[in-house]
C-alpha cells in the first residue's frame, strides 16, 4: 500500500494538461469580477464543485461546454499570465518535476491578442511559476489546434517558431467524433518535415480508426487518451491473469513501437470513456506493458492533481511506489523536451529519489 502522502512527495512528470481546464476556482472567480463576466456560482467552493458535476456528463461534447468559462477570463496578457503562473506553482507543489502544459492560442483572441503575444504571455507566466514555485520543476508549453476549426497549420507554424522558447509541440483537441485527424494533415505533414514534435488526442470519444489515423496518417509521437486501443485487444477477462491475450495489428504497433498513451483516468469516466477506476483499460495497458502515462487532463473539471490520479490507481490495482516510478520513467522517456535533458531529470532527479525510498 501506498501513504497519499508518499505520492504528493514522489517526482511526477505530466504529458497531459490543459492550461485551460486547470485554473484555481478563486482565479476564475476574481478574473470573472473583473471583466464582469457572469458565473453559474459566486463561491470558489461551489464554482469548483459546479465545474466538477457539470463536467461529469457522460459526453465529451457537454464536458467541453464547461470551457466556456475558463476560456473568457484567460483572453488578456495579464490573465494569462497569471493563470500560467499558477498552473506551475500548483503542480510543482503536487510533486510534479515536469510538465507539458496545453492550450489553444486561437481561443484567446476575442479581446484582440494576437496569437504571439498569447504564447508570449503563457511563457512569461511559466517562467514566473517556475522561479516562484515551493519545489523544482521545468514546464514547458504544448499549442493545440481545435480540431473542428480550420486554423492547424497556423498553429504548427506558430509551435515551429516558437521552438526555442518555451514551446515543445503540437496538439489537436476538441469533439473528436466528426473530426477526424486528417483533417488536419497539412499541418501534421508540415510538422514532420520541420522535425517537430506532435500528440493527437485520439481513441477517447472515438475508437479505432481515429487512432490508426492518428498514427498512420498523421505520423503522431504520442496519442492524447488511445483508451479505445483497448478494442484492438482480445482478453478473456474471467480467466484473470491466466487469460490468453491477443493483440491486434494496430495495438500491436503501438506496443511494438513504443508509442506513449497519454492516459487520463478521471477524466475518462467523466467523459463517458471509461466506466470506473477499476475496469478502466490503463491496467490492461500497463500489464502488457504499453508506454502508458498518467495524466491529469483538467484538474478544475476533474478536481484532480497528479497525485490523485495515481492514488486512484495505486487503490484500484494495488500499484506499488515502483510502479510509480515506472510511470514516472515512461512520461520522461516520452517527453518532447530534447534527450540530454530528459535524462538529466531522469538521473538527477527521478531515479535518486526513488532509489532511496525503494532501497
Ligand atoms: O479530453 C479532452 N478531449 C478533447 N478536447 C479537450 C479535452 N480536454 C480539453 N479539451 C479541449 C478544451 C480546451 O479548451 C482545449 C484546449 O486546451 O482542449
Ligand atoms: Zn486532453
Amino acid at each position: 500500500m501506498i501513504r497519499h502522502e508518499q505520492l504528493t512527495a514522489a517526482p511526477k512528470v505530466l504529458l497531459h494538461d490543459h492550461l485551460d481546464g486547470g485554473l484555481r476556482p478563486g482565479t476564475v472567480l476574481e478574473l470573472a469580477g473583473e471583466l464582469g463576466h457572469r458565473l453559474p456560482r459566486t463561491d470558489a467552493d461551489e464554482l469548483g464543485e459546479w465545474f466538477v458535476e457539470s463536467a461529469d456528463s457522460g459526453s465529451l461534447e457537454r464536458y467541453l461546454e464547461t470551457f466556456d468559462h475558463t476560456v473568457a477570463v484567460m483572453q488578456n496578457a495579464e490573465a494569462i499570465r497569471r493563470v500560467a503562473s499558477e498552473c506551475v506553482q500548483d503542480l510543482a507543489a503536487d510533486g510534479v518535476v515536469y510538465a507539458e502544459i496545453r492550450y489553444a492560442p486561437e481561443q484567446h483572441l476575442t479581446a484582440g491578442l494576437t496569437l504571439e503575444q498569447v504564447v508570449d504571455a503563457v511563457r512569461e507566466g511559466f517562467e514566473h511559476g517556475m522561479a516562484h514555485a515551493e519545489r523544482p520543476i521545468v514546464a514547458r508549453q504544448l499549442l493545440t489546434a481545435m480540431r473542428h476549426k480550420a486554423r492547424s497549420m497556423e498553429i504548427a507554424e506558430l509551435a515551429v517558431a516558437y521552438r526555442d522558447s518555451g514551446v515543445v509541440g503540437f496538439d489537436i483537441a476538441g469533439a473528436e467524433a466528426g473530426y477526424p485527424p486528417t483533417r488536419h494533415l497539412d499541418a501534421f505533414e508540415y510538422l514532420q518535415r520541420e522535425n517537430a514534435h506532435f500528440t493527437i488526442h485520439a481513441g477517447e470519444a472515438f475508437g479505432l480508426p481515429s487512432i490508426w489515423q492518428a498514427i498512420q496518417w498523421c505520423g503522431a509521437d504520442r496519442l492524447g487518451h488511445g483508451v479505445r486501443i483497448i478494442d484492438d485487444i482480445r482478453y478473456d477477462e474471467s480467466a484473470g491473469d491466466d487469460g490468453k491475450v491477443e493483440l491486434g495489428r494496430l495495438a500491436a504497433y503501438v506496443r511494438d513501437q513504443r508509442i506513449p498513451l497519454e492516459m487520463c483516468p478521471s477524466s475518462n469516466l467523466q467523459t463517458g470513456a471509461a466506466d470506473s477506476i477499476a475496469r478502466h483499460p490503463i491496467g490492461l495497458l500497463t500489464k502488457l506493458r504499453f508506454r502508458v502515462t498518467v495524466n491529469t487532463d483538467n484538474r478544475l473539471m476533474s478536481g484532480t492533481s497528479m497525485s490523485r490520479e495515481l492514488a486512484l490507481l495505486a487503490d484500484a490495482f494495488d500499484y506499488t511506489l515502483a510502479d510509480v516510478r515506472w510511470f514516472a520513467i515512461n512520461a520522461m522517456k516520452s517527453a518532447f523536451l530534447p534527450f540530454d535533458e530528459r535524462l538529466a531529470i531522469i538521473d538527477t532527479v527521478i531515479k535518486p529519489w526513488y532509489a532511496e525510498q525503494l532501497g
